[in-house]
């Protein structure tokens, strides 16, 4: 069972019209038909993948939880010891629920729902909901996968910013831990970022309103936010974090609010 709420919106975007399933995904997520649009969309061997259309070498882009990259590092990734459970507060005997407030490709959620994890993902973006829309239905079925994470990963389209204010006012639900990773605007120049950052880069674009995240994340969460940051971007809405977790290029800001308790 796919959980998605859905919220309409409007985005042009290329794809067959003569195709019935990639035309009712892109009418469930308000995608129209555009046949001037920069990205398209195919479903090709079960998978919804995106291309952008001008720089056609680029590989396209698709979630996949069950093999490829994310597979990997569930197998042989460091379990609790990477800096990501660390910084959510994973330990022994302590599952926290999260709320991914972005949730972008889920890759970061997932590493999350593979340690333990309860994760509701956030996505505002159309296109980036409907991959992971689709990301989801297949490790839904998996048969080594599919049971844990249909129980722990749920995707919800809309704006955080709304969204976690909302349901911090009506939530009977606990959230431990609201983490973020807005797009930062990237200083690298473009032809060094990594080409599929490319093509995600240039369809989301920076998130430029991510401060005003910080607040109903820290409203929701009852431990703690975790905030991503490339390590020379400045804190989230100019708050100091309780704790910094630093690894190779990033370094993720803890901002705690209660202790961690099974
Ligand atoms: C850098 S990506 C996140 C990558 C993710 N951590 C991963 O591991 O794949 C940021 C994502 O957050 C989404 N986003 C940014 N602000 C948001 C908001 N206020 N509400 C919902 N989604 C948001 C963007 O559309 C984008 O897809």
């Amino acid at each position: 069972m796919t959980q998605v709420n859905q919220t309409k919106t409007s985005y042009g975007i290329f794809f067959n019209r003569h195709y019935p399933t990639i035309e009712s995904a892109c009418e469930r997520w308000g995608l129209v038909y555009d046949a001037n649009a920069e990205f398209e969309l195919v479903f090709e061997d079960n998978i919804l993948t995106l291309i952008k259309r001008d720089e056609p070498k680029l590989k396209g882009i698709s979630v996949d939880f069950v093999s490829g990259a994310v597979a990997h590092r569930r197998k042989f990734g460091g379990g609790r010891g990477q800096s990501i459970a660390k910084a959510v507060g994973l330990k022994q005997g302590v599952n926290p629920s999260v709320v991914d407030g972005t949730a972008g490709l889920g890759r970061d959620a997932f590493v999350l729902a593979s340690l333990g994890c309860n994760v509701t993902m956030v996505e505002r973006h159309p296109v980036v909901a409907a991959l992971l829309e689709d990301g989801l239905r297949r490790a839904y079925e998996d048969a080594e996968i599919g049971d844990w994470m249909r129980e722990r990963m749920k995707l919800f389209h809309g704006s955080s910013i709304d969204s976690l204010a909302d349901a911090a006012h009506s939530s009977n639900t606990e959230v431990d831990v609201v983490y973020l990773d807005p797009m930062y605007p990237h200083r690298e120049k473009s032809a060094l970022v990594k080409k599929e950052m490319r093509v995600f880069q240039s369809l989301v674009g920076a998130d430029l309103d991510a401060d005003g995240l910080l607040a109903p994340a820290m409203a929701l969460a009852s431990k703690r936010v975790v905030v991503k940051r490339p390590d020379y971007a400045e804190d989230l809405d100019g708050v100091k974090p309780s704790m910094v977790i630093a690894t190779k290029k990033n370094r993720f800001d803890v901002y705690v609010r209660a202790a961690m308790t099974a």
